[in-house]
């Protein structure tokens, strides 16, 4: 039976400390090398003691980002680390032949220039830039066996794609007009403090936050999109804190192409594109955080509402931000990657 040596950067984070959590119970996966940038090493124990007991001494302690010493133990690497932190490094992990998956937006977008308007530095790593496969599994499935680099895609966006690209796809809903509201829990801004983010700002708090109709994701968003109508996207995106750990819930508003589409044409369309999707549930109910979270699960469905002159279509999509959206879909794609089965270590 294959096995595949994993090592990850940048484990003291959030979707650091999923992925280890994951990768323990992956039956075909081993984990060789925890690495971090801090002077002093920690041991992952002492950051997160949900793992005691569950790795050795030699897996706990972290050790220093070195390529070569984890190209010799490790044939993959996750990085999850923040965005432009992990282009300086996957240059040299490439080159010491590891294959990369970059939790970070830093290969997401395929355009330079937009890469640079969004998140307000230039691209460091055209190069491989040109060469990433953008890891939505569901719909990059056949560009992932043997990749090199793969650009896990950001929580927001996976939950989005997967809840507007089968109608897209069947041109039952208009490419203008498209509005995503979207309610993401706290661990989605990671580990890092900030008072933003403390206990009394957050609890019993909901609001929107950041750029209205400026979100990175928005154009992370439209990329995906725009690739599965075969032209330019552009919608709106508007994301909510919600004051909870974990879960995404989008809501999407849509307009039907054909006034007389029915609500059963389009839970076909989801029907069949996801009908052989382990992670894509269709469901009749509406889908809810507490449903998801914890597993590599989207759950969607869909609506039809308004008089006929004015229908409207209505998605809805819910993920765990740090599994489906984050760790879960990473390892989703190391399985794609060595050919292993998809569902590995993630049922
Ligand atoms: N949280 C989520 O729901 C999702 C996150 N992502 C993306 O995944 C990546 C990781 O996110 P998350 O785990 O939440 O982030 P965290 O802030 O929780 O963790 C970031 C990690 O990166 C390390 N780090 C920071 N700067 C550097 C550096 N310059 N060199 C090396 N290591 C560094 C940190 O180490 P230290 O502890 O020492 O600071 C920590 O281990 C990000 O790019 C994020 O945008 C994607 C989808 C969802
Ligand atoms: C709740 C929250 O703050 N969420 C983050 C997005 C989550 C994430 O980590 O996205 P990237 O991987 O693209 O960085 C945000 O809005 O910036």
């Amino acid at each position: 039976m294959t096995r595949v040596r994993t090592a990850i950067v940048g484990p003291t984070g959030y979707t650091g400390f999923h992925l280890i959590d994951l990768l323990l119970r992956h039956p075909q996966a081993e984990l060789t090398y925890l690495a971090s940038h801090r002077d002093e090493l920690p041991d992952i124990r002492e950051e997160f003691p949900q793992l005691l007991g569950r790795l050795t001494d030699e897996q706990a302690v972290c050790r220093p980002i070195d390529p070569d010493t984890i190209a010799d133990v490790a044939d993959v690497v996750f990085l999850a680390l923040p965005h432009r932190a992990a282009m300086s490094y996957v240059p040299r992990l490439l080159d010491a032949g590891l294959r990369v998956i970059d939790l970070s937006a830093d290969y997401r977008l395929a355009d330079a220039d937009l890469y640079e308007r969004v998140y307000e530095h230039p691209h460091e790593d055209l190069a491989n830039l040109a060469d990433a496969v953008y890891g939505l599994t569901e719909l990059y499935r056949d560009q992932l066996p043997g990749a090199m680099l793969v650009a896990n895609p950001g929580c927001y966006p996976t939950a989005a794609a997967l809840g507007i690209a089968p109608l897209l796809a069947r041109s039952v809903v208009q490419r203008e007009g498209i509005v995503i509201n979207a309610a993401s829990g706290v661990t989605g801004a990671g580990r890092k403090p900030s008072l933003a983010l403390m206990f009394a700002e957050q609890n019993d708090a909901f609001g929107a936050y950041g750029k209205i109709g400026g979100h990175r994701h928005q154009s992370e968003i439209e990329q995906t999109l725009g690739r599965v109508a075969g032209q330019a996207m552009s919608l709106l995106f508007v994301p909510h804190l919600l004051p909870v750990d974990r879960g995404i819930l989008e809501t999407i508003y849509l307009t039907p192409t054909q006034q007389d589409v029915t609500e059963e044409e389009l839970f076909e369309a989801f029907e069949d594109a996801y009908a052989d999707e382990p992670f894509v549930r269709v469901r009749e109910n509406l889908p809810n955080i507490k449903h998801v979270v914890g597993t590599n699960f989207v759950d969607v469905t869909v609506r039809l509402t308004g008089p006929a002159e004015q229908r409207r279509v209505v998605v809805f999509a819910a993920e765990d931000n740090v599994i489906k959206g984050a760790a879960g879909q990473a390892i989703q794609n190391m399985n794609v990657v060595f050919e292993l089965d998809e569902t590995a270590g993630l049922m």
